[in-house]
């Protein structure tokens, strides 16, 4: 297997600025096919900045983002998303007045397995029928398919951001990328996300790198951590490695104060 082969993602000496602020430097990943692999950093490190230019929100300022072996530097996100590279947010970006369901089929359009013209008209039956029960499959997956017709508003938190994992899982990624799957969350609600991201991993056969302030998870769930620091790399290596890095714990030591 060639290394590009065997890696979903590289990116390649990565810059952002805005305006005078240099966000992102000289930054460099690469994301081994079927790894779930953890961005870290204290605040202000870059984390974000890097997944809103490897997903297409910015343009880089300098250097290369190559997905599946193919250039995708400043691909806008629909693209992106057809090629089966799926972001998520932060903050939930469900639509609360709608059902579970619907949310759900909401997240296939996303893929653009139907046209703009088919989904507007509705004419395109069989994609809409696939799209169902692609839906439904999704939601027994992560077991709340007894929740498809509730109205999104009305779940619990944990059960929020399950259906945002089911949203995204919706589009048929190769690649997820999840920005801080477990903030807000109680350690019941915390411990349940782990299992469901490596039970998509495992199962839907979709590699992963998450954003995760939260220390005890990132290193309970991730194959391999990559360490930002004001804007480039600090430290790539497992859990372990990582840990007992000095240049990490310094890092991390020197925000806490
Ligand atoms: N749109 C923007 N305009 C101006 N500056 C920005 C913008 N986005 C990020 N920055 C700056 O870039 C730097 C990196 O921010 P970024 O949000 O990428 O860090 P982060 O590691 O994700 O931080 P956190 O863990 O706090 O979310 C910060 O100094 C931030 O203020």
């Amino acid at each position: 297997m060639t290394t590009s082969e065997q890696h979903i993602l590289e990116v390649h000496n990565l810059g952002r600025n805005f305006g005078g602020i240099v966000a992102v430097d000289d930054f460099s990943l690469k994301v081994r096919r079927g790894e779930i692999h953890g961005l870290i950093g204290p605040n202000g490190a870059g984390k974000t900045t890097t997944f809103n230019v490897i997903s297409g929100f910015y343009p880089p300022s300098r250097g290369r983002i190559v997905y599946a072996g193919e250039d995708i530097s400043g691909r806008a996100t629909s693209d992106l998303a057809s090629l089966g590279l799926i972001r998520t947010f932060q903050g939930t970006t469900l639509f609360h007045e709608l059902s579970v369901i619907d949310n759900v089929r909401l997240g296939r359009h996303r893929s653009a397995k139907a046209s703009f013209l088919q989904r507007v008209l509705g004419t395109d039956r069989a994609v809409e029928q696939e799209a169902d029960e692609r839906a439904h499959e999704i939601l027994a997956f992560l077991g709340m398919d007894g929740l498809a017709e509730e109205l999104t508003a009305n779940l619990s938190h944990g059960h929020q951001r399950a259906l945002g994992l089911a949203v995204a899982l919706a589009a048929d990624p190769q690649l997820m990328l999840l920005d801080e799957p477990f903030t807000g969350m109680n350690p019941e609600e915390t411990k349940r996300m782990v299992d469901l991201v490596n039970r998509v991993r495992d199962e839907q056969d979709v590699t992963i790198v998450l954003i995760e302030h939260d220390m005890q998870a990132v290193m309970g769930l991730c194959d391999h951590i990559t360490v930002m620091n004001f804007g480039t790399l600090l430290a790539s290596g497992s859990p372990k490695e990582v840990r007992a890095n000095p240049h990490v714990i310094e890092a991390y030591l020197g925000s806490a104060a």
